[in-house]
């Protein structure tokens, strides 16, 4: 996907210019009424802005500069919309819900209700498709509405916080099912949760007061992160690979032990992600014994004080980058220094391993 976005409407103090030229997932992130929705508003045509222009892979959305008047309607954009509750429309059963993309992009009805039906059998909500939306849960709407964003076929799809209005219950299922769907597709997602941000996207956008504070490629934000938001992801340790027996195994053999999100399924060798905190890593200078524990061999790179704490960034052998929180106190008492060869110890029960 690429994007070259620039907007800006006064009424809602939103001025934002965002440049996306690769990378299929993009996260945007930011405070409450930082202008999120309002982006993926005025990028579905859906709102307008005074003024602004919009290029999406090489197509005009819109261009509201002074001399030229351009402004797709939001049918003609190969844009959908998944907002934070379901908004189907009451007066249409669930199957004629998702059959409308469809329609509307010239199918027949047949064609349309095959295409509805599919998509349905995808989310494993084919079961529904006769109830009218005042008939379904909160998380059985959801899944329909992901059916039907995702049956008009969407160049790129927008997604507002999809899983905010579901309990606590049921979004892990429908994370799963997102994940699945969205893998390598072009999309957009607003979250919260920080995590989502880092596990399914390639890209970050950070939104401050209307006005994009940062954005750039996931890994790259991550290493120099200029914003609250992201100083707070670019803490946390993660270690990508594959699923083995309560542990992520990465392509250089790096193994950690953890523990399956709850409502996470994991089968072996599936992807997955290991994540755990600066906070829960101990340093040590000789192996530790006891409870299960994974136990890292690093070098010690840089010590960056945090208040009262210091962050440790260590590098292993095979170039993995991983943070510890430790005391002042125990920086002295084990005389940690750049270039020591220290042992990470993180407790497998402080360790949280996701399906990516
Ligand atoms: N319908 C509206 N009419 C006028 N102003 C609005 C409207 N919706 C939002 N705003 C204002 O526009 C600004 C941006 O809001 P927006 O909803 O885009 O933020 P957001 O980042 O999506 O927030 P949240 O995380 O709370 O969903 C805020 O100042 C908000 O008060």
């Amino acid at each position: 996907m690429s994007l070259e976005f620039s907007a800006t409407l006064a009424q809602r103090d939103f001025d934002a210019d965002l440049e996306i030229r690769s990378g299929e997932r993009v996260a945007i992130l930011g405070h409450n009424g930082s202008g999120k929705s309002t982006l993926l508003s005025i990028l579905a045509g859906s709102l307008r802005p005074d003024r602004g222009r919009a290029v999406l892979d090489g197509r005009v959305l819109f261009d509201l500069s002074p001399r030229r008047h351009r402004w797709l309607p939001p049918h003609a954009r190969g844009i959908a919309l998944l907002a934070q509750d379901a908004l189907l429309f009451p007066h249409l059963n669930v199957i004629d819900n998702v059959a409308f993309g469809p329609k509307v992009a010239g199918r027949s009805t047949a064609q349309a209700r095959a295409s509805a039906a599919r998509w349905l059998d995808e989310v494993g909500a084919a079961e529904f498709s006769d109830r009218r939306p005042s008939q379904l849960s909160g998380g059985q709407a959801q899944r329909v509405a992901i059916a039907r964003a995702l049956a008009a076929e969407p160049d790129l799809l927008l997604l507002d916080e999809p899983m905010a209005a579901l309990d606590v219950a049921v979004a892990p299922l429908l994370r799963r099912v997102l994940g699945q769907l969205l893998a390598e597709r072009a999309t957009m997602i607003v979250t919260h949760d920080l995590l989502d941000a880092l596990l399914l996207s390639e890209r970050i956008v950070v939104l401050e007061q209307g006005k994009v504070a940062e954005s750039g490629p996931t890994e790259e934000v991550l290493r120099h992160p200029r914003t609250r938001f992201t100083a707070r992801i670019a803490g946390l340790n993660l270690v990508r690979g594959s699923y083995h027996a309560n542990a992520v195994v990465d392509g250089d053999g790096l193994k950690i032990q953890g523990s399956v999100k709850e409502g996470a399924a994991l089968g072996q060798g599936e992807p997955a992600a290991a994540v755990f905190s600066p906070a829960a890593v101990s340093i040590f200078l000789d192996l530790p014994g006891g409870s299960p524990r994974n136990n890292l061999s690093v070098t010690i790179a840089e010590l960056e004080p945090l208040g009262d704490l210091v962050r440790v960034r260590s590098e292993d052998a095979a170039g993995h980058f991983l943070s510890a929180d430790v005391t002042l106190g125990s920086v002295s008492e084990l005389d940690l220094y750049p270039g020591r060869v220290v042992t990470y110890s993180i407790k497998a029960s402080a360790v949280t391993i996701y399906p990516t």
